[in-house]
């Protein structure tokens, strides 16, 4: 059985890629406070709890998908009835294991960083597990972020990197889909073209890269023509420190976790 406490983007995310792959939507529960993201829970035909009592007693793996200024208040809220067999799953940026254990006490809790395309069952979750957890709810618990996401396990401390990767690096494409799809309108093409054309040259360029294993370099090699068109945008892009600004926004944001993270 499998709760989330909260239902909003992430949850939704979830449950969809839960419910469409195979998951009986009977053995899924959710609380949220908010009524109307209840009812539309309710139309996915998942279980409906009327609190976090009903909530808990009903799931054996806890998702909290709330907003990490949440946390500590929900936690506290259901500490005296989080028993030793439960799994709390967390999803929030900067929030440590040990700071879940420091309001619940030592029970089992996995801490992961998932991403939007998660709402459509092209996720990537990186996961981390306490010493508690065993081999069979661990196996659990990534055939269930499996049904959502590429999941890849990792130590905690590395969870910033990822989050700032793979749990952001949506926001950071979609500026690029944006501004490429601004440039295209600049030269004429109708706004929703540009976003197909834009949107389906980086699931291709995605997809090529993972498909064939190759160094980006080399495929950026293979576009760029002797003399042609292409090196000229890429000497623009360096001559503009585009690589440098990507890292130093991916560094920045690692760095934003690392802080909220002595906050919290
Ligand atoms: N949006 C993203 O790209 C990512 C979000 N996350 C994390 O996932 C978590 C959820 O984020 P979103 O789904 O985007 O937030 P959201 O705001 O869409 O959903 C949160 C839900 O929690 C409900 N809620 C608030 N207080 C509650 C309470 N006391 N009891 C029950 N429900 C309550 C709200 O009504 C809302 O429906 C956050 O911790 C966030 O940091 C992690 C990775 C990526
Ligand atoms: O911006 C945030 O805090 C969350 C974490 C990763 C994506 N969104």
């Amino acid at each position: 059985m499998i709760g989330f406490i909260g239902a909003g983007n992430m949850a939704t995310a979830i449950i969809k890629g839960m419910l469409e792959d195979k998951i009986n939507k009977e053995n899924i529960f959710v609380y949220d406070v908010n009524g109307e993201k209840l009812q539309f829970m309710s139309k996915l035909g998942v279980n409906i709890c009327s609190g976090l009592k009903e909530l808990v007693t009903n799931s054996k793996y806890i998702f909290l998908s709330v907003k990490p200024n949440v946390y500590d208040s929900v936690l506290n809220e259901i500490k005296d009835i989080i028993s030793e067999e439960k799994v709390i799953v967390t999803m929030a940026a900067g929030y440590e294991i040990a700071r879940v254990k420091s309001i619940i006490g030592n029970k089992k809790t996995v801490r992961t960083m998932p991403n939007t395309p998660a709402l459509v069952g092209q996720g990537f979750t990186a996961v981390c597990f306490d010493e508690l957890i065993e081999e069979e709810e661990k196996e659990k618990v990534i055939s269930m972020l499996k049904t959502f996401s590429h999941v890849q396990e990792i130590k905690e401390p590395f969870i910033n990197a990822y989050s700032a990767v793979s749990g952001s690096g949506p926001a950071f494409v979609f500026m690029l889909i944006e501004a490429m799809a601004d440039a295209a309108v600049l030269m004429g093409i109708p706004r929703a073209e540009a976003y197909r054309a834009v949107e389906a040259t980086v699931l291709g360029s995605a997809s090529l890269a993972l498909k064939t294993g190759k160094h980006p370099g080399e495929l950026k090699d293979m576009v760029c023509s002797p003399g042609g068109t292409t090196i000229e945008g890429v000497r623009t892009l360096e001559e503009k420190n585009f690589r440098g600004a990507v890292i130093e926004c991916l560094i920045n944001t690692y760095k934003k976790n690392l802080d909220i993270t002595k906050i919290r």
